[in-house]
């Protein structure tokens, strides 16, 4: 079934926010000086030559028409041969037409090559910029759906809007150059010349840039639909997910999605690109209306003897390129208003605000008091009931803890929480006796180890996978090794064809791909990289892992971690009943806490999962 998309909104007050919107013309064209100066200057020089030259060529094409009247008249009155002396007159004009339209030429080309140079500057520009901003948003921006759209939009077009709006601002100049100059030659012929050639562009105009709003709002409108295309384009043709779409035979299904979210968008485009056209044409029509009046016009006066040959030839001339000036001109600005639209979109992506890093503590008030939960509790955003309620824990250093929980208890989000990715929404969490919140943010994800369960597979070397897990130790072949030995990696490394410098993923020419078990391996050794860290918590670190790389996992961890705290997320409770700590979890509450054994007397929840998953291992 086809899905009904509704129309696009009202588009509010059109005038003022016609002229709002080119705010943005100046930042774009900072941006553009700041991208290089010394090819926004060539621009700029390059726009004034190939502005004021072509009314030099309509001014020459004057003198040329004139002198071959004059001459053509002396010979029929004298009866002289043509000789050099006699052509010369002329031929020097057409020498200087030539050099003319050679120099337009070069400056025409000038500032092809100068812009694409330029765009490929400012697109990179514009993308690292996009890209830095995205290292200082939250997990919660982009977790926010309307944030993600803002990001997705701002990365399809605005890196070549920048350029676009600057060529549009130059090509304007230029023309508006060449208009002044043809105005010049034409104000001698008359005012009311350059009156109907202003009157005859205007309509166009007005259209344009009613539909290039139009255009902008559409498309603003549409992107979570463009968004939705861009991810079933992922799943149909990524590596990762095409093993189940093929499974399952989701092709005809995901494609028609894809088909039908095109088919709606594309009769969108297709109604305004006809209304766009239509209109474009028969105000148009008024243009060349206008044009033509004024060519009787000349050729009228020239008929009475008003004007010489040359002038009628010259006046044509600087009409034609005239009006083609003032059109371009006027497109310039219409699509300069779009560009300005679409800017809008980085700028309010770039703008979007960042929440202050207030923490500055790298060291709390009561050193060695080991974490802290207090009474705390969380919501998602958006979310309607709390994720977690009322937890109260405290871990000191060398101490284990486990979590046990259903799935969606809440675990992972405890986890969020003492790593800062998402702040309380109730009660506090101390380290050393201080507030998180209070803590410098670099030093405490220092202090922490962490591996999620949706752990990164970076497309990149096996040990460039191992350092990601300490930056100032990424390329340390020393430390990788370490870690790989810890984290059981070491023996499948060592089997690779290029050891530690293998490809891993399939993105890459010579990847190779790991089972499910090896890539948690190496997820594990990452976390052991972080060597100064004193929190580890992993999360479900070895359900991929056959039982005798579990055993071993866990009693190289329990060896290693000896005087650090260590936070545990296990559905197997071989791995968890050693913890010193075991909370057990439901519906985002502590239910039942204590040590295995006490768990087992208490003879609850645990005691009876205890034994069903026991009972199951019989
Ligand atoms: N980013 C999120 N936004 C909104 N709700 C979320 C988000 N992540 C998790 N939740 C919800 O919060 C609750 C707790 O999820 P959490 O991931 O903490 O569970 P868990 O105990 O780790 O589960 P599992 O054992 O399956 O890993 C669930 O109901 C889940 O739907």
């Amino acid at each position: 079934m086809r899905r009904a998309i509704p129309t696009p909104p009202p588009d509010g007050n059109r005038l003022s926010a016609f002229f709002g919107v080119f705010r943005y013309s100046r930042r774009a064209l900072t941006l553009v000086w700041q991208t290089s100066r010394p090819l926004t200057l060539g621009l700029a020089v390059c726009t004034l030559v190939a502005g004021v030259l072509p009314a030099v060529a309509a001014w020459i094409g004057q003198l040329i028409v004139d002198s071959v009247v004059e001459a053509m008249a002396y010979h029929r009155e004298t009866g002289e041969a043509l000789s050099f002396a006699t052509a010369w007159p002329v031929l020097r004009y057409v020498l200087a037409e030539a050099g003319v339209i050679a120099l337009i030429a070069m400056a025409q080309r000038g500032l092809s090559a100068q812009q694409s140079l330029l765009r490929a500057l400012l697109g990179q520009k514009v993308n690292v910029m996009i890209l830095e901003k995205a290292g200082t948003l939250t997990l919660a921006q982009f977790e926010d759906s309307e944030f993600y759209d803002k990001l997705t939009r701002a990365r399809r077009e605005a890196s070549i809007r920048p350029l676009g709006l600057v060529n549009k601002t130059f090509g304007l100049a230029q023309n508006a150059i060449s208009l002044i100059s043809f105005g010049v030659l034409l104000v001698q012929f008359s005012p009311w010349a350059i009156l109907i050639l202003v009157i005859g562009a205007l309509p166009v105009f007005f259209s344009e840039a009613k539909f290039s709003g139009d255009a902008f709002r559409l498309f603003r409108w549409r992107s979570p639909q463009t968004r939705m295309q861009m991810y079933l384009e992922t799943v149909l043709a990524r590596e990762d997910s095409i093993k189940e779409v093929k499974l399952f035979g989701l092709e005809p299904l995901l494609l028609g999605r894809y088909r039908d979210i095109f088919d709606t968008l594309y009769a969108e485009d297709r109604r305004l690109t006809i209304r766009r056209e239509t209109w474009g044409f028969l105000l148009g029509l008024l243009g060349t209306l206008a044009f033509y009046g004024a060519y009787a016009w000349v050729v009228a006066e020239t008929v009475t003897g008003r004007l010489t040959l040359g002038e009628m030839t010259m006046y044509l001339m600087v009409f034609k390129q005239g009006q083609s000036a003032l059109s371009a001109s006027l497109t310039a600005i219409s699509g300069m208003y779009e560009d300005n639209l679409y800017l809008s979109n980085l700028y309010e992506y770039l703008e979007q605000p960042v929440a202050p890093q207030r923490g500055t503590l790298t060291q709390g008030s009561v050193p060695g008091d080991g974490i802290r939960f207090e009474h705390v509790g969380f919501t998602y955003p958006g979310a309607e009931t709390p994720a977690l309620a009322d937890i109260s824990l405290h871990l000191k250093p060398g101490e284990s803890l486990a979590l046990v929980g259903a799935n969606g208890s809440g675990k992972t989000t405890l986890i969020k929480l003492l790593t800062r990715l998402y702040e309380p929404s109730e009660g506090r969490i101390l380290l050393d006796g201080s507030d998180l919140r209070d803590w410098d943010v670099q030093t405490l994800r220092r202090r922490i180890g962490v591996i999620f369960q949706d752990f990164v597979r970076y497309q990149m070397k096996v040990g460039e996978n191992l350092g990601a897990g300490d930056v100032a130790a990424f390329e340390d072949e020393a430390r990788w090794q370490e870690a790989a030995r810890r984290g059981l990696a070491e023996e499948f490394i060592a089997d690779m064809p290029g050891g530690y410098h293998t490809q891993l993923g399939r993105w890459f020419k010579g990847g190779q791909e790991l089972s499910g078990g090896q890539w948690q391996k190496i997820a594990l050794s990452r976390a052991y990289m972080r060597e100064s860290a004193d929190i580890l918590v992993l999360d479900e670190p070895t359900a991929a892992m056959d039982a005798a790389a579990e055993a071993a996992v866990f009693a190289d961890f329990r060896e290693h971690s000896r005087d650090k705290m260590t936070i545990l997320i296990s559905h197997r409770f071989s791995t968890v009943r050693a913890a010193d700590h075991i909370l057990v979890i439901d519906g985002g509450e502590i239910i039942e806490q204590g040590n295995h054994e006490a768990l087992l007397a208490a003879n609850g929840r645990y005691a009876r999962l205890f034994r069903l998953q026991a009972k199951g291992y019989e």
